[in-house]
């Protein structure tokens, strides 16, 4: 995935000034930055979910903009705060977003039961996904980005109120779709699991893309956490702040 120059700005906000980002094909790539950056969105106009104001994004070589239906059949995307048909069940979900990529039916049916069983969802059997818990919806929406086979996952924390064991299992898919030739861009928060996963890294601040390269080249001799708090800089109360917290 190739983005370049990406702006967007929301009225007054400009929430993206001007991100670059290089995704060689092969990679597991972790997108960092404090709260507000502009990665959530950056990568809704990296998919073909968010019109930029300026700017340009490709996946494959295929322009995301110019022909989003041959880019959108490579991408498995899992966005922050999706929006999910809410009056499904987790499998009737499935079944509907894979007839809809044109999925054979027996194909779909096959696909559903094992992501329903590898991401724990099958006891769920008759919940509506609009009463899942956050880390049930976090885990369909996962499961609906795989659902196609796609080359490139885009995933905005996917690990994001998850819990360990699934969390566990997440990764072990992750790491194995990029061991057998996908290509995989996180979002996190977790400086740990992005240093456990991830080859590439960029850090965006303030949007704009303020470090990138391969991860070594990135934290340079440190740890990712004190190359970001470096990069971003950090704001303390000082020994003044919050006073009346005091007892
Ligand atoms: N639809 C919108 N309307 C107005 N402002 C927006 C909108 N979406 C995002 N913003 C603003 O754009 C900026 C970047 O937001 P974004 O969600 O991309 O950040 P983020 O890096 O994903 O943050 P976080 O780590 O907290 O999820 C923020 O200032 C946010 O308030």
């Amino acid at each position: 995935m190739e983005v370049r120059g990406l702006r967007k700005a929301f009225g007054d906000v400009v929430a993206v000034e001007r991100v670059d980002l290089t995704v060689p094909s092969g990679s597991f790539f972790g997108l960092v930055g404090p709260n507000g950056a502009g990665k959530t969105t950056s990568l809704s106009m990296a998919v073909g979910l968010l019109r930029p104001d300026a700017g340009a994004a490709r996946v494959f070589g295929v322009d995301v903009w110019a022909e989003p239906v041959r880019a959108k059949t490579m991408l498995g995307v899992l966005p922050d705060g999706l929006a999910m048909p809410e009056r499904l069940t987790g499998r009737e979900m499935l079944t509907y977003l894979g007839l809809l990529h044109g999925l054979e039916a027996t194909v779909v049916a096959a696909r559903a039961e094992e992501l329903l069983t590898v991401m724990e969802l099958d006891g769920a059997e008759r919940t509506l996904v609009g009463n899942y818990s956050a880390g049930m919806r976090k885990k369909i929406g996962l499961a609906t980005a795989l659902l196609h086979g796609p080359r490139l996952l885009v995933l905005d924390e996917p690990f994001e109120a998850v819990d360990p064991v699934s969390s566990m299992t997440i990764k072990a898919i992750l790491q194995q779709f990029v061991r057998r030739g996908g290509s995989v861009v996180v979002s996190s928060h977790s400086m740990a699991l992005v240093e456990l996963l991830c080859d590439q890294v960029a850090v965006i601040a303030a949007g704009r893309t303020v470090a990138e390269g391969t991860l070594d080249e990135v934290r340079d001799g440190a740890s990712l956490e004190d190359t970001f708090v470096r990069l971003v800089g950090a704001s303390s109360p000082g020994e003044q702040g919050l006073s009346w917290l005091a007892f």
